[in-house]
């Protein structure tokens, strides 16, 4: 799904209105009965119901809404936010629509103290302000959200489009804002929402289609996307009936050191149940056993150094080819293994994944950046991301730093998070739909790479290995707390889980063939 900026939804707007055609006031119909069902679907018609609306498109959805809502026959009260003087032709004509109903109470708001009492349990629609927000918020506006915001007990926010006081595109990380539980947002996910500065503001997002024209939605160019299933479905490649195990590669995962085999672990087992052809571990002599008796299905390289690895650098002197590795989980940051990186990066000629202590290297010795093969996925956490490329002063501006260091290194960049963020060389940015908290837990990140070095080796290419790993790594992620709980979910069961979601996928993807 893309994901387009405020003035590319506006475009698409008035696409629509021009093309379908529609008249701009039953699009914005549309939209408020796709607002208004979503509300009816979950909350019964005895609970009150407070509409705060701004004087612009937005407000006239929370009128249109308020309308809709009368007529069910929810307790609707309507607070007009007077934050300038003008009303958008819409607003003004769903104010007349609404008034036209009979005893339909609208209030103008002022100032804060005239703010109308919130009930316990009360379902509040803020639709005050949207994508039409050009500037962070101040003034008594300030006030009104913090109003807002200290609801009364059992009440539920849900903004429309955006949450009040957020700009679609820029950061408004310090300015005030409505925090909802729920945002109903029209067609697309707005960037705002893919940012961890935010999470708290947009509660869950909620994507209500309103058919905005496919023509526009089709063509329009934009570097952002939302990773979603129809993406995941076309990445699929199923498996040959007449292949064998050469097929699928043999695939190297450099990691572990004394104390960190579990890392090894982790990551060889996750690449051996993503597919890959053979999988040989590359680990310190002191993680022999440990290895070849967790995961008898790989075979075991060590490294004479013992506790750690130094001598990574000599691998390809074995005369094996390795179709794709996996480098870094746990191998530390010892300074025999830090030279021996050194030396094995500038020898790599394909596509690896670097994580972990691998990137933490390559932080602390800039200049071997020009040796990391083109197409190479690496997978930073935040702060291995800004110990690689420096800190941003907001999210925004992270995001624009992750695009330009994926082209300019000529690689792919997958920044874990909420969603996770993947830059791709030519610039774009693909979100990951997938995942949850549970999988904020040591090794979770270990499975991702071998999950990734899995998939390189059986011939996906490094974007659609990258979209489809991140994609598993997640889904994996929701069945395991899905049977076990967030809290009791660990990064093993991620491993577990993979093949439900490998099967789901399969499924699907050869449905839409048929
Ligand atoms: N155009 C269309 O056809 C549709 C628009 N829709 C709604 O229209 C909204 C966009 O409407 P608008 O473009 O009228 O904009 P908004 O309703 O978001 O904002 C209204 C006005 O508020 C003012 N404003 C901006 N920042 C402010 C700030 N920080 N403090 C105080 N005032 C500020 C600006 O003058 C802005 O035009 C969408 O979010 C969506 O809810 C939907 O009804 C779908 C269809
Ligand atoms: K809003």
């Amino acid at each position: 799904m893309k994901i387009l900026t405020a003035s590319q939804i506006r475009e698409a707007d008035a696409y629509t209105i021009a093309n379908e055609p529609i008249p701009g006031i039953d699009l914005m119909e549309r939209a408020s009965r796709a607002c208004a069902n979503w509300i009816q679907t979950h909350y019964p018609p005895g609970q009150p119901v407070i509409v705060f609306a701004g004087k612009g498109n937005n407000g006239g959805d929370g009128l249109a809404i308020a309308r809709i809502l009368l007529e069910a026959g929810y307790r609707v009260h309507v607070a007009i936010i007077q934050h300038m003087e003008h009303a958008s032709e819409d607003h003004i004509m769903n104010l007349t629509r609404l008034k036209a109903l009979v005893n339909s109470p609208v209030q103008v708001v002022h100032a804060v103290n005239e703010m109308p009492a919130i009930p316990a349990g009360a379902i509040i629609i803020d639709a005050i302000l949207g994508t039409g927000t050009n500037r962070p918020v101040s003034g008594w506006l300030t006030n009104v959200f913090h109003y807002i915001n200290n609801k009364a007990k059992n009440s539920t926010i849900v903004s429309i489009d955006m949450p009040s006081g957020l700009m679609a595109d820029r950061s408004t990380k310090n300015a005030p804002s409505v925090h909802a539980d729920f945002t109903l947002s029209f067609e697309c996910y707005k960037l705002a929402f893919m940012l961890p500065e935010n999470a708290d503001r947009v509660g869950t997002p909620v994507i209500l289609p309103i058919g905005l024209h496919k023509d526009y939605m089709q063509h329009v160019s934009t570097n952002f996307h939302f990773v979603d299933r129809s993406i995941i479905d076309t990445l699929y490649l199923p498996r040959s009936p007449f292949s064998h195990k050469g097929t699928y590669g043999h695939a190297c995962i450099i990691a572990g050191s004394y104390g960190k085999m579990g890392a090894a672990v982790l990551a060889t087992r996750s690449c051996l149940r993503s597919g890959a052809g053979l999988v040989s571990a590359y680990v310190p002599t002191c993680g022999y056993t440990i290895l070849q008796e967790s995961i008898p299905e790989a075979m075991c390289i060590t490294d004479p150094a013992g506790e750690f690895s130094g001598s990574i650098h000599d691998l390809d002197q074995l005369g094996i080819t390795f179709k794709a590795i996996g480098i870094g989980p746990g191998i530390g940051m010892h300074p025999s293994t830090v030279k021996s990186f050194e030396r094995w990066i500038t020898l790599q000629r394909q596509p690896v994944v670097i994580d972990a202590d691998a990137l933490n290297i390559i932080a602390g010795n800039p200049s071997l950046v020009q040796f990391i093969p083109a197409h190479s996925i690496l997978t930073p956490h935040p702060k291995e991301f800004e110990r690689l490329f420096g800190k941003t002063t907001d999210e925004f501006e992270r995001l624009g730093l992750l695009s330009a260091k994926a082209v300019a290194w000529n690689i792919y960049i997958l920044l874990k998070g909420r969603f996770s963020a993947i830059a791709c060389p030519d610039g774009s940015i693909f979100f990951n739909s997938t995942g949850n908290p549970g999988m904020a837990t040591g090794g979770s990140g270990d499975v991702l790479t071998g999950i990734l070095t899995g998939l390189l080796s059986q011939g996906y290419q490094p974007k659609a290995a990258v979209l489809l790993g991140a994609y598993v790594h997640g889904a994996a992620g929701d069945a395991a707390s899905a049977h076990y709980s967030q809290e009791a979910m660990s990064a093993g069961d991620i491993i577990g889980h993979l093949g439900d979601v490998f099967l789901s996928i399969r499924e699907s993807a050869s449905t839409n063939k048929l």
